[in-house]
């Protein structure tokens, strides 16, 4: 029987497959006393050897997919599974204590684990605890008789089905057989929903029961365009979709007409639309979306890519290749911005009661000066290579941007002294905590661009978690509240001869553009994937009507939903 179910459309697009639920299973045991040693280490050795092969299969297929570099941390795993150190203490600790090979692996791991764990001067150590938990949970699968989800060996076109993704887990969604993803939590702007319209596959966030309601290899319809999840359609509703799709293809191709035109309203006024990249490897979708400039490479995820800190030259060729790839064209790279939802396993940050409000991005960077300063050299070294414009994450007071803007200046003239060349770059920062917006007319005084990142100014203006989908329904980018904050820091750029930009993903939002046209945003910088449907919708805009629309939608419209009904009233979609 056909069941539908609704959630956040995050990504745009449809898809029909089979479902793939990565969940995780239940590992719990109980320990108990056995008599018969050889053959609870015999037990124990099966899943050894089971884990072990499993590790093999995922290490080929990753290196495949994802490259040697990617499937490296597959052989760690392996070496430790291998290790009599570890595996030798299980097994001494089956034949002393007389327990079940389960209680002897939760507690020698747990020992490792801790131990690791205490090394907060050695960050490699500190990683291998990572290692030893992942390898545990592989070999407790096999003890068990459960199966675990791996992603990596998926071989036919599926649906993936989660409580959640972590941006790391999206990373690694192989496109060519993954279809769609739908979660049972999760916000429009978590990152996980925002790497989806990167790689372009459709997807649904926060509709609540998926786990418990699709059971796997049920046939299952993503509608990303509206969040509707079918689940066991009729023949009927499979053809319904089949054509939807290719309505949606159709737009598509119409779309991409528009790839090497210019970005002109009706009454012939320029904007500039940009991409927002996470990797190099995202160049290819910018230049096929015919993006103008990079509004937003987010730098973070060359870190949650490497299995340890990325070394300068790592990152100069990273910075180099995105500057060069974009021939001459702009592009905006924004200093690491980790914490949050974004981790790194091997800097492991204290745990915190509200991740999104506590140590991140600018703050990470202002007390590791260690990690700054590589990754501002290897940035200023690559500035000889095209047009950069840094740009400092999370700013708060002018006090951090005077500091972080001064470690620049500080890594500059060492490079210059040394001879290196370093090319003319543009300092701004992301507008993206009230307080900062509100005292951007100050901050336009000392900056050269602002980027209005809507994705955390929301969130931190109406206190609603940017991935809680019990209060997504705060997620409201028209909220005149917003528009006057986002007119604020507009206005204050052009008091002071500099630019603003947006790279919240507001920027690409149909409803919002006219808006922003009309406020005179200079800049909206978006996923590549959402530029030409942006680039049609602006032919349609008048910048004198949109004024007039900005205008009412900030002094006379009082809700979110009011201004979705007037813009819907006044715009030619
Ligand atoms: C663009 C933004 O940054 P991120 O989504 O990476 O937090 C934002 O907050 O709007
Ligand atoms: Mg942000």
């Amino acid at each position: 029987m056909t069941k539908t179910l609704k959630g956040i459309a995050a990504s745009d697009g449809i898809a029909i497959a089979k479902a793939y639920l990565l969940v995780q299973p239940d590992l719990s045991f109980s320990k108990s006393v056995i008599d018969d040693v050889t053959k609870e280490t015999d037990r124990l050795q099966s899943a050894i050897d089971k884990s072990h092969d499993e590790l093999q299969q995922i290490r080929d297929s990753a290196a495949k997919s994802l490259g040697e570099e990617e499937a490296q941390v597959f052989d760690a795993h392996m070496m430790i599974l291998a290790d009599p150190e570890f595996t030798g203490a299980v097994k001494t600790k089956i034949a002393d204590e007389k327990v079940n090979a389960e209680a002897a692996l939760d507690e020698v791991s747990t020992t490792f684990i801790g131990m690791f764990e205490a090394m907060t001067d050695n960050p490699y150590m500190q990683e291998r605890a990572a290692d030893i938990r992942d390898v545990t949970k592989r070999m407790m699968a096999h003890l068990l008789g459960v199966e675990l989800p791996n992603p990596a060996l998926i071989h036919e076109e599926v649906i993936i089905v989660a409580h959640d993704l972590t941006p790391s887990d999206t990373a690694q969604l192989n496109k060519k057989y993954v279809k769609a993803f739908v979660t049972d939590i999760g916000g429009r702007t978590a990152h996980s929903a925002i790497m989806a319209r990167t790689l372009e596959i459709p997807a649904i966030v926060g509709a609540e029961s998926v786990t418990t309601d699709i059971t796997a290899g049920q046939e299952v319809i993503v509608d990303g365009n509206n969040g509707d999840i079918v689940i066991e359609p009729s023949a009927e509703e499979v053809t319904e979709y089949q054509e939807a799709a290719k309505a949606y293809a159709t737009q598509k191709a119409e779309w991409q007409k528009l790839k090497n035109s210019a970005t002109e309203t009706a009454n012939g006024v320029h904007f500039e639309l940009a991409a927002n990249i996470g990797t190099p490897k995202d160049l290819q979708g910018v230049l096929d979306n015919g993006a103008e400039a990079v509004g937003l490479y987010r730098t973070e995820f060359l870190y949650m890519d490497s299995a340890e800190l990325p070394s300068e030259d790592d990152q100069f060729e990273a910075y180099k290749a995105v500057l060069e790839g974009m021939n001459g064209k702009p592009v905006v790279v924004r200093t690491m911005d980790i914490g949050g939802d974004k981790h790194l396993p091997y800097l492991p940050l204290p745990e915190e009661m509200n991740p999104f409000l506590g140590y991140r991005a600018i703050r990470i960077s202002l007390d590791r000066q260690d990690i700054f300063r590589t990754q501002l050299r290897a940035l200023l070294r690559a500035s000889a290579f095209g047009r950069l414009r840094i740009m400092f994450p999370m700013i708060a007071t002018l006090q951090e941007f005077r500091q972080a803007k001064g470690v620049l200046e500080e890594e500059k003239a060492k490079l210059v002294a040394d001879g290196v060349k370093v090319g003319d770059i543009e300092v701004g920062i992301m507008i993206e905590i009230p307080a900062a917006a509100v005292l951007a007319d100050q901050f336009a005084k000392e900056v050269d661009f602002f980027s209005i990142g809507t994705n955390d100014l929301i969130q931190y203006t109406m206190a609603a978690d940017r991935g809680n989908e019990h209060v997504s329904y705060l997620y409201q980018p028209y909220n005149p509240s917003i528009l006057r904050l986002v007119k604020h820091v507009i206005d204050s750029a052009h008091a002071e001869g500099k630019w603003a930009g947006m790279c919240g993903e507001a920027a690409g939002d149909p409803i919002m553009v006219p808006m922003l046209v009309g406020l005179g945003l200079d800049e909206f910088s978006m996923s590549a994937t959402s530029i030409l449907k942006v680039r049609s919708l602006m032919k349609n805009l008048n910048t004198e009507d949109m004024k007039q629309l900005a205008e009412k939608a900030i002094n006379v419209s009082l809700t979110n939903d009011d201004n979705i009904k007037l813009v819907k009233e006044n715009v030619k979609y």
